[in-house]
């Protein structure tokens, strides 16, 4: 896995939403979601992405779907570059990328049975298939996911949040996609339920060689998921690492902050002694801090922070990560 060539390449993403009207506003009246985001991501592997309400990840997600304009930088998938297609180029496409939504009542259609909700995209991405082997297909999905054929005439009202996620999931894919991407797929759901969800997915992933990208604010679960974590703040992205090494020694400032403010995380006995919660508001996502976006919050910021833009660095231990005072490797 470590030579593969990335199924996705991700280069200076920017996302903007226009802002409309009253003071404080950006300069051009523009919001940046997501800015001069850089990441790969392999066949088989999974990406967490994590960071405070606002910080840009359901925005990603759907830009990485062609559901949201993309105003900067490239996004490559399979040797493609895929970044700005229009609806119709975008189809064939959804064979191979797929999402799942955080609310999972809310993302099936009420008025279709369990069995139309999981069969429309085979019908509707691969028409070639016939109604008996695409009927076969749907059970046999509804099985891996933990549901039966008992449940296909029924309506996603009949399930409950966990199952209604499961039918999510298969709906996702039938179509045996190569990446999936996770959009806060089990926050809505009870912790209890939301262990079997992440293992299926889990399981699933190792089945079909998935590519996920998880986005979570829930540091344990994106913790169990997870070979690799990405952290977003104000649409930057702070540090990213591989799993272990973020979790037992985080290198940004930010990243330190969020874990030590998550309650379900097991630090190091030395980070538990410097715990340095998050403090402070975020700033104003119109009106961003000239130099490091995190300098308003960061324990270590001094004045050079706030007037500079710190680089994405590499360090030693593999990390990349968005701050003036770590070094390079
Ligand atoms: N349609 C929109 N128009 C204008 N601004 C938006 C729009 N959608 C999101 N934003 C803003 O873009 C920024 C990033 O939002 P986004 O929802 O991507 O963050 P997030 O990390 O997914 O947050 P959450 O965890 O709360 O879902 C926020 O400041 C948000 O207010």
């Amino acid at each position: 896995m470590e030579n593969a060539k990335p199924l996705l390449e991700v280069r200076r993403l920017g996302v903007q939403y226009p802002v409309r009207g009253r003071w404080p506003w950006s300069a051009r009246g523009r919001l940046r979601a997501v800015d001069e985001l850089n990441f790969n991501l392999r066949a088989g592997e999974t990406l967490g992405i994590v960071g405070e309400s606002g910080s840009g990840k359901s925005t990603l997600a759907r830009a990485l779907v062609g559901m949201q304009t993309v105003d900067a930088g490239a996004v490559t998938f399979d040797g493609r570059n895929i970044t700005k297609l229009d609806k119709k180029s975008w189809r064939p496409l959804r064979r191979d990328i797929q999402i799942v939504f955080q609310d999972p009542l809310a993302s099936l259609n009420p008025r279709m049975t369990v069995g139309r909700i999981v069969g429309e995209p085979l019908k509707t991405l691969y028409p070639e298939i016939s109604t008996a082997d695409r009927e076969g297909k749907v059970v046999a999905m509804l099985e891996r996911v933990g549901l039966s054929r008992l449940h296909l005439n029924r309506y996603p009202h009949e399930f409950s949040g966990g199952q209604c996620q499961r039918i999510g999931i298969a709906r996702a894919l039938i179509v045996q996609p190569k990446l999936l991407i996770c959009d806060e797929p089990v926050s809505a759901l009870d912790v209890s339920v939301q262990a079997q969800i992440i293992n299926l997915l889990k399981d699933l992933q190792r089945e079909y060689g998935l590519a996920l990208i998880f986005i979570a604010h829930d540091l344990a679960v994106v913790r169990h998921i997870s070979h690799r974590v990405l952290v977003m703040y104000m649409g930057r992205m702070m540090e990213q690492a591989d799993r272990e090494i973020l979790f037992a020694s985080p290198s940004h400032p930010y990243t330190k902050a969020l874990l030590a403010s998550a309650p379900s995380t097991d630090l190091s006995p030395e980070d538990q002694r410097d715990r340095q919660m998050l403090e402070g508001e975020i700033p104003s996502p119109t009106n961003p801090p000239p130099g490091c976006v995190f300098a308003t919050r960061c324990p270590m910021a001094d004045e050079h922070c706030s007037r500079q833009a710190p680089h994405v660095r590499l360090l030693a231990n593999g990390t990349a990560a968005a701050c003036h005072y770590l070094g390079s490797a």
